[in-house]
C-alpha cells in the first residue's frame, strides 16, 4: 500500500495534513495517536470510505477493513453473517472464517444472534468478517477493544501469523502496549505521521 500526501478536512477543520505511508508485504505496522488525532479518518480514507481532499492511496491485492464502528445486523446470527459475507466475497467455503473463529475461541457462538453478543464477541465477529477472504492488505481500527487478556494475546498471534504469511497488516489504536511486536510504528499528530521506535514504550 502506497499513500502519498493525503489531506482531509471536515469543512474548516483540517484533520490530515500530508500523510505519507508505505506498507510492504509481510509488514505488521501500527499507528497510535490521541483521541481525535484523526486515526479513524485516516483509515476511512485508506479504505476508500472517505475521499481525500488531496493525495493518493494505492494498494494491490485483496483488501480487508475492520472498522471501529461494528457493521452488524443485530437480528442476524453469526452463521447468517458469515453466509452473507461469503456470498459477497465470492468465497467457495468458510474454511478461513472457521480458522479465525477457532483462533479467537468463538466457534460456539455460530447460532447466536449478533444483537445478543457481548461487546468483545461482536468484535470477534467483526474481525472474522474482515479476515475471512484472506486479504493481502488489512486495516484494523482499534481491533482489540473489548477483548479479554487471553483473546488479546490470541489477536497478536493472529496478526503476527498474517505478517509471516506475507500480508500487510496495519493496526490503529489510541493505546499501544505491545509495540515490540510491530515492525513499524507511527504516531499521528498534527495531521501527519511521525515514525516511532518500536523498542520503547509508547502510549498515546
Ligand atoms: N464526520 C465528521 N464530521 C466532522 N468532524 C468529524 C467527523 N468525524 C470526525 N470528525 C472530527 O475529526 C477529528 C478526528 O476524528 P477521528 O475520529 O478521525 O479521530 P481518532 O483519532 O480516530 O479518535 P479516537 O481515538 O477518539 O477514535 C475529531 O476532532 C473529530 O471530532
Amino acid at each position: 500500500m502506497d499513500v502519498t500526501d493525503v489531506h482531509h478536512s471536515y469543512r474548516q477543520h483540517a484533520v490530515l495534513g500530508g500523510v505519507d505511508l508505505r506498507l510492504r508485504p509481510g509488514t505488521l505496522a501500527g499507528i497510535v495517536g490521541e483521541n481525535g488525532a484523526g486515526k479513524t479518518t485516516l483509515l476511512k480514507v485508506l479504505a476508500g470510505e472517505l475521499r481525500p481532499d488531496r493525495g493518493t492511496v494505492r494498494h494491490r491485492g485483496r483488501f480487508g477493513y475492520c472498522p471501529q464502528a461494528v457493521v452488524l445486523d443485530d437480528s442476524f446470527t453469526v452463521r447468517q453473517h458469515l453466509d452473507f459475507f461469503r456470498s459477497a466475497f465470492g468465497l467457495p467455503d468458510l474454511l478461513r472464517a472457521r480458522e479465525v473463529m477457532e483462533i479467537l475461541a468463538f466457534t460456539e457462538y455460530l447460532d447466536h444472534r449478533a444483537g445478543l453478543l457481548s461487546g468483545g464477541s461482536r468484535q470477534k465477529l467483526n474481525l472474522t468478517l474482515a479476515l475471512m477472504h484472506d486479504p493481502d492488505v488489512l486495516l484494523l481500527d482499534e481491533p482489540y477493544q473489548g477483548f479479554d487478556w487471553e483473546t488479546y494475546l490470541r489477536f497478536w498471534e493472529l496478526a503476527t501469523s498474517l505478517r509471516d504469511a506475507g500480508r500487510s497488516v496495519l493496526v490503529v489504536s489510541h493505546l499501544a502496549y505491545d509495540i515490540d511486536r510491530l515492525d513499524l510504528l507511527w504516531r499521528l499528530e498534527g495531521g501527519r505521521l511521525h515514525r516511532q521506535d518500536t523498542r520503547t514504550e509508547a502510549t498515546a
